[in-house]
């Protein structure tokens, strides 16, 4: 650099660094002298702009690149023209120091090319430097005053200057390029590493533009606060200096100062790039100083820990999630294991139940199953007296007017059914009594429980139209047609139907269809298999059909009546009797089985159905058959030597049901109002005595070849011995009533004979055998004083009493053609005889026994006429019904 050189750019500095002092009036004239001249050029300064304004776009570059451009066009080839951006803005200063940059490069190459003039020239194109390469140049065609001249020449002066500045500027710049770069690919980098161990982290561009927006604003602070300092600086070392800097001194002095303030960056940038991770490649290739090196290795260090911290927590919460699913595999192993133990456990309970109910049976203990009756539309207050039913037959009930642990009180039975168990459900467990009357057994299913309670819900169900509501009455003979059915090729089977009522203490026929009222007696004798009301019609039936037909005869026969608590309340007990007869067709043998469905009439508080007149009496019978049943009940329990089965109808019919070897299952139900509570009570005490009751093993009623003709034999020589009897009397006390008796004709149900198709007229040899077993019925009447007409048709009659009816509908016409057997002689002393006859006094005159004909009967108040005109029962011959 020459002294003038030299000189002048100490003189422009001088200008710099006195400016910020004082806005001295000649400095503004001198900026606007500049100002304006530049302005006629490159049109790129206002007239009269401000010392930063004018300072900036000088340092910008513009200014040069242009004027350069005027002087020799093309020579700098790309300016970059932005406006001049405020520096506050982060972004504008960014873009002020690239245009800086850029132009500044630019103009440094422009001006090295060949066709470019120096810039010196152009200082001193006015009369000093080379006249050609100013000669047609617009500034020499402008008219300049001296004055004028000399600025130009400090502007120059500075501009050369202000040159070398650039180019050491722009090397720094290039440093900070490379270092955003870096920079820019370090975060990259980091990020990068950061999101390869977190798959779920989505890497898009506007991820990537995301950062790199930060990274460039930030890095676009970090250069305007360089570029203040920078500017600071400048005039720090040309205030300090009041001796004029040499060129070299001064570029190495930003040299100096560049050199820290990259180190610094550095380590600006490292606190920025803290957040990712790898950043070797950022510090590569940059000289740091030992204070920041230390730095740097403290927050390596810290970074480390950083990392190995994060790696251990990756580490546990892996081996913790490890840990949960070791833990859940643990879990659901163990509910498998509480489900199998569950099922296990409910298979055992099954089991125990099986194992129960078998030494029920052993013990003959009579089963007991409860069912709870839902509340009926407009009842549910919500308040029910049942608190709790259990698994094993358990039922725990409340009693609201009761505190403490009185209130609750527990009852145990073979099963407890609660209000949303289905007549199918109830009837389940009934299905295997059922088997057993195709067995042999004599089976009695009874329904128990308050008025309204539900027993003949149980028994018949709501109505016969839908299959499912069907009660247990319907279901348990389509089952026995069932079985009947499937054991066809083994077995011949002859189902025949009874249906009584005893309303009013007396005992009436439900399936007359003349209307006729007869009262019906009793026989307890248990030999009889269930027939111990042998005057009620008994009609045989080949299908369902048949007995839901005379299902429907017999409920519309069937006393009931409204009552406060029930609209259509049973006033009697009615009793379904199916008897079956089958042979087995290899040996012979007779199975005889017979079931009692009985529904009870409702026990009521008088005060509570409000019954009068005649349903008082009604509600007064009820009452006091059942309570001669809780009567018997007790004795069994207690088992008593007496058991007081004639105190009533009811325990009478039941008698070889209750204490025979029968098998017998009772439904007691209750109802869950509170207002009930009472009845409910005293009815769970009643069947928890009854479940106590042990009526023994029951026994299959089977006659083998044999025997039956053992029995036939005994019989025949019965029947001998009481003609013989009869015929002694006779002559004795000449008494010929007998003989007038057994002329009179039968009375036989219309359903009845024609179901048989037996007629006297068509058939006059099965007449004559019934008019035979008239007689020798009578003759049993006799005994006991009281005239008896069999309704049954000769298959049903037992053989102990008429052993030569024949079983079944074939022997009818097998033994028909048969010679009957001589009877053998008899011995009979006269002592029997006259036994017997004090004997059948005696017993004539008991009160058990007194002609019940004598009590009339009342007339049937809810008997539906038009049974009368009901059209006949369907075919019975009709299988497929079935
Ligand atoms: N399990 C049940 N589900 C739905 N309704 C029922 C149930 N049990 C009984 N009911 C209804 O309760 C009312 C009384 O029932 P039901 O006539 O069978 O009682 P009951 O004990 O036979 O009475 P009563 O002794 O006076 O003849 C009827 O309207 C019946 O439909």
């Amino acid at each position: 650099m020459t002294l003038h050189t030299q000189k002048r750019s100490s003189t422009t500095l001088n200008w710099l660094r006195e400016k910020p002092k004082k806005q001295l009036p000649g400095d503004a004239k001198q900026r606007n002298g500049y100002a304006r001249w530049t302005m006629q050029r490159t049109e790129l300064l206002p007239r009269e702009p401000s010392e930063e304004d004018f300072c900036r776009a000088l340092r910008n570059g513009l200014i040069l690149c242009n004027v350069l451009n005027k002087v020799n066009p093309g020579a700098v080839h790309k300016v970059v023209e932005n406006p001049i951006i405020d520096v506050q803005s982060t972004e504008g200063a960014a873009q002020s120091a690239i245009q800086y940059f850029e132009n500044t490069e630019e103009f440094s190459g422009g001006r090295r090319t060949d066709e470019a003039p120096d810039i010196r020239s152009l200082r001193f194109g006015k009369g000093r430097g080379s006249p050609s390469s100013l000669v047609g140049s617009e500034i020499t065609d402008e008219s300049l005053d001296e004055s004028e001249s000399s600025q130009y020449e400090q502007l120059f002066e500075f501009l050369h200057l202000s040159n070398e500045v650039s180019i050491e500027e722009s090397k720094a710049a290039n440093a900070l390029t490379f270092l955003f770069d870096r920079f820019a690919l370090g975060l990259l980098q980091a990020y990068l590493a950061e999101s390869n161990g977190s798959e779920g982290l989505p890497l898009n561009g506007m991820v990537i533009g995301t950062v790199l927006r930060k990274a460039v604003k930030d890095f676009s602070e970090l250069l305007v606060s360089h570029g203040n300092q920078f500017g600071l600086l400048l005039k720090k070392i040309l205030k300090a200096d009041s001796v004029p800097l040499s060129k070299s001194e001064f570029i190495e002095a930003i040299s100096r100062y560049l050199g820290q303030k990259t180190s610094l960056v550095s380590s600006d940038l490292s606190k920025f790039c803290i957040c990712g991770g790898k950043r070797l490649g950022i510090w590569h290739g940059i000289d740091h100083s030992a204070g920041n090196a230390e730095l740097l290795n403290f927050q390596q260090k810290q970074l480390e820990e950083l990392k190995s911290f994060f790696h251990e927590t990756k580490i546990e919460v892996r081996q913790s999630q490890l840990d949960w699913e070791e833990e859940i595999k643990r879990l659901e192993h163990h509910i498998k294991g509480l489900e199998v133990a569950s099922s296990s456990y409910h298979k055992v309970l099954e089991e125990n139940r099986l194992l129960y109910n078998q030494v029920q049976d052993l013990k003959g203990t009579i089963r007991v199953y409860c069912r709870v009756r839902p509340f009926l539309p407009g009842q549910s207050d919500g308040q029910s007296t049942v608190d709790y039913i259990g698994e094993n037959g358990n039922i725990m009930i409340i009693n609201p007017h009761k505190q403490g642990k009185d209130a609750r009180r527990m009852f145990t039975f073979n099963k407890v059914l609660g209000t949303n168990v289905t007549q199918q459900q109830i009837y389940v467990d009934t299905q295997p009594l059922i088997r057993s009357v195709l067995d042999g057994y004599n089976v009695c299913i009874f329904a128990y429980g308050q008025t309204g309670s539900g027993k003949t819900y149980t028994m018949s169900g709501p109505d016969l139209m839908t299959e499912e509501t069907w009660g247990v009455n319907y279901r348990a003979l389509r089952d026995l047609f069932q079985i009947s059915k499937a054991r066809m090729d083994i077995i011949e089977y002859e189902v025949g139907v009874q249906m009584i009522e005893i309303y009013n203490e007396q005992v009436r026929d439900l399936l007359v269809i003349d209307g006729s009222n007869r009262r019906l007696d009793i026989r307890n004798n248990s030999q009889l298999n269930g027939l111990n009301v042998p005057d009620a019609s008994l009609i045989p039936v080949k299908c369902t059909q048949d007995v839901l037909n005379l299902m429907r005869i017999g409920q519309r026969n069937r006393a009931v009546g409204a009552t406060a608590l029930n609209e259509r309340s049973s006033r009697s007990h009615s009793i379904l009797t199916v008897h079956v007869r089958g042979k087995e067709l290899v040996s012979g043998s007779i199975l005889k089985g017979c079931l009692h469905l009985v529904d009870l009439a409702g026990s009521e508080r008088v005060d509570k159905s409000e019954a009068v007149g005649e349903r008082l009496k009604e509600a007064q019978h009820i009452n006091r058959s059942l309570s001669a049943l809780g009567d018997v009940i007790s004795a069994l329990a207690q088992k008593s030597t007496h058991i007081p089965y004639r105190n009533s109808k009811l325990t009478q019919v039941l008698q070889d049901s209750l204490g025979g070897h029968a098998k017998t299952l009772m439904f007691v139900h209750i109802n869950p109002e509170v207002n009930a509570i009472g009845e409910t009570i005293s009815t769970l005490k009643f069947a928890e005595r009854v479940a106590s009751i042990e009526l023994g093993a029951a026994r299959s009623n089977k006659e083998t070849g044999e025997m039956r003709e053992l029995k036939e034999e005994m019989s025949n020589l019965k029947l001998a011995l009481e003609r013989k009897e009869a015929e002694l009397e006779q002559l004795k006390s000449g008494n010929t009533r007998c003989t007038i008796e057994s002329q009179r004709p039968q009375t036989v149900s219309p359903l009845h004979m024609s179901k048989y198709g037996i007629s006297t007229s068509l058939k006059p040899e099965i007449n004559q055998r019934c008019i035979d077993d008239a007689r020798v019925s009578e003759v049993r009447s006799c005994s006991s004083g009281k005239q008896r007409r069999s309704r049954f048709p000769p298959k049903f009659i037992d053989k102990d009493i008429m052993p030569r009816m024949p079983l079944l509908a074939e022997e009818i016409l097998v033994n028909l053609d048969k010679p009957r057997s001589p009877s053998p002689p008899v011995r009979r002393s006269l002592s029997t005889d006259r036994g017997a006859l004090v004997k059948s006094r005696i017993k004539s005159e008991t009160a058990d026994n007194q002609p019940i004909s004598k009590v009339q009967f009342p007339a049937r108040v809810f008997v539906n006429k038009s049974v009368a005109t009901m059209p006949i029962i369907p075919s019975m011959d009709n299988n497929t019904r079935q």
